[in-house]
């Protein structure tokens, strides 16, 4: 398995990056092409490991597809001929989930193994089978299957007890093609459901309310043809504007819906850091003395808690102290004694980490221990002295396109070793 050596020594990085398509809303546009036999056209997608594995799985289930470019997918699902997705995929990716609801939906049964994605502590999946029971179908969790029979879904209330993304999104993807009304309450508001239900949207599916926490689906006999480009990934630009930001650089990210990264933009205007919004631009300029900040991850429009591993490392940069709440996922805080090997100094008590600032980060062996994480570290081997060799990097490209390219052509020096 390949290794990440990053040259440290605080190169501020300088330039432009273009960010590339969402990969929590194209994980869940490709299942969801699956709803039509019509011809399917998305654009923009991103090309990371996550993609390729689901349309491995697309393959292994009958659907044809094909890539018209690098980052534009054709499907055809009209020759979709199996239920039972291979646990050998299914398991490397969490959005595998999504195939339930999208296979319930065209087929009326599902045999989806336990999914697999980032160990964040536990993540249940009771929401995603609540909702799918309401809409009429039998679900059953045996020898680590998700097995899912329906011979009609009924639209009906599912009132969330968590606001769930996963679950929202899974409820919508089956409630397209029930019976009638479902209303999904208390549901998540982020902008890859909104983009999911607008592709939905543009195959003839009835959706109101997508983007608030309240969603009102109709359900139609069928679904038809579409085209639909991705929205940018927020929380890949929001990584490299951390990353501007750590390393005192001044870097132009280009492609972006600045509206989506209102929270990082907030945080790190409170740090003194500046940061000028155009049209589809951010430009994030660092500082000298950054001021030390709090933060707490919340579902959007909160600050993202797939976010909060890179915004550390940025906070031992800062001038004080600092205090992280992580809300969303109780085990989020794995990356800490990796940054502690590199010289962070920071305490985690329950979902609170206290991070001391202005510290000496030097460069140490550490292992991506999820995605995110794997993403905070380069950020700390960028501002560390000396090397830093990361390893288990196969968690990093499941979620960022080129990240050694894109952070290369801004000044870094990243390569991948054996
Ligand atoms: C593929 C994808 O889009 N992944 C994202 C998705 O993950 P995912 O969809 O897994 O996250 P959820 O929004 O479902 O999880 C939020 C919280 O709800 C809990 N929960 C969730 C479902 C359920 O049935 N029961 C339950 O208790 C989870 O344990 C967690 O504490 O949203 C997370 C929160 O923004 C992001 O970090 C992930 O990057
Ligand atoms: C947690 C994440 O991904 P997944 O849900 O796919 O594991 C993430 O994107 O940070």
């Amino acid at each position: 398995m390949p290794k990440l050596l990053i040259k440290g020594n605080r190169q501020p990085l300088q330039g432009e990056v273009k960010v590339s398509g969402a990969k929590n809303a194209a994980v869940a546009i490709i299942p969801a092409a699956i709803l039509t036999a019509a011809p399917v056209r998305i654009e923009n997608l991103p090309e990371i490991n996550d993609i390729k594995i689901l349309v491995d799985i697309l393959d292994a289930l009958g659907v044809k597809t094909q890539w018209e470019s690098s980052s534009t997918l054709l499907v055809d699902a009209s020759t979709l001929k199996s239920w039972q997705p291979p646990y050998d995929l299914v398991k490397k990716l969490r959005a595998s989930y999504y195939l339930i609801g999208a296979l319930v939906g065209r087929f009326g049964k599902a045999d989806v193994p336990i999914p697999g994605g980032c160990d964040l502590g536990p993540r249940p999946i009771d929401q995603h089978i609540k909702g799918l029971a309401a809409l009429g179908a039998q679900v059953d969790v045996e020898h680590g299957l998700i097995r899912v029979e329906a011979n009609h879904l009924t639209g009906t209330n599912v009132y969330l007890d968590v606001v769930s993304v996963g679950a929202t999104i899974n409820i919508m993807l089956a409630a397209v093609r029930a019976r009638g009304k479902t209303i999904i309450e208390n549901a998540a508001k982020e902008p890859e459901i909104v983009d999911v239900a607008n592709f939905l949207t543009s195959m003839g599916a009835k959706i109101r309310g997508a983007g608030t926490d309240v969603i009102k689906i109709t359900g139609v006999d069928e679904l038809g043809p579409a085209d639909h480009c991705v929205i940018p990934d927020r929380i890949e630009a929001g990584t490299y504007m951390i990353a501007a930001a750590a390393t005192g650089g001044n870097v132009l990210l280009r492609d972006v819906i600045p509206k989506h990264l209102d929270p990082i933009t907030a945080k790190l205007r409170e740090m003194h850091m500046t940061v000028d919004v155009t049209d589809d631009q951010i430009r994030v300029v660092g500082c000298a003395s950054p001021q030390a900040v709090d933060i707490k991850t919340f579902p959007y429009p909160g600050f993202p808690t797939d976010l909060q591993s890179q915004a550390m490392v940025l906070l031992t940069q800062a001038s004080g102290s600092s205090v992280i709440t992580e809300n969303v996922f109780e085990g989020r805080f794995k990356h800490v004694d990796e940054l502690k090997r590199m010289g962070a100094r920071i305490k985690v008590e329950g979902r609170t980490a206290i991070i001391d600032g202005c510290c000496g980060l030097s460069g140490a062996p550490v292992r991506a221990t999820d995605l995110r994480a794997g993403a905070s570290f380069i950020i700390a081997g960028l501002i560390a002295e000396g090397d830093t060799v990361i390893s288990e990097i196969n968690h990093i490209y499941r979620g960022y396109e080129k990240i050694c390219d894109k952070l290369n052509a801004l000044g870094a020096s990243i390569q991948e070793i054996e």
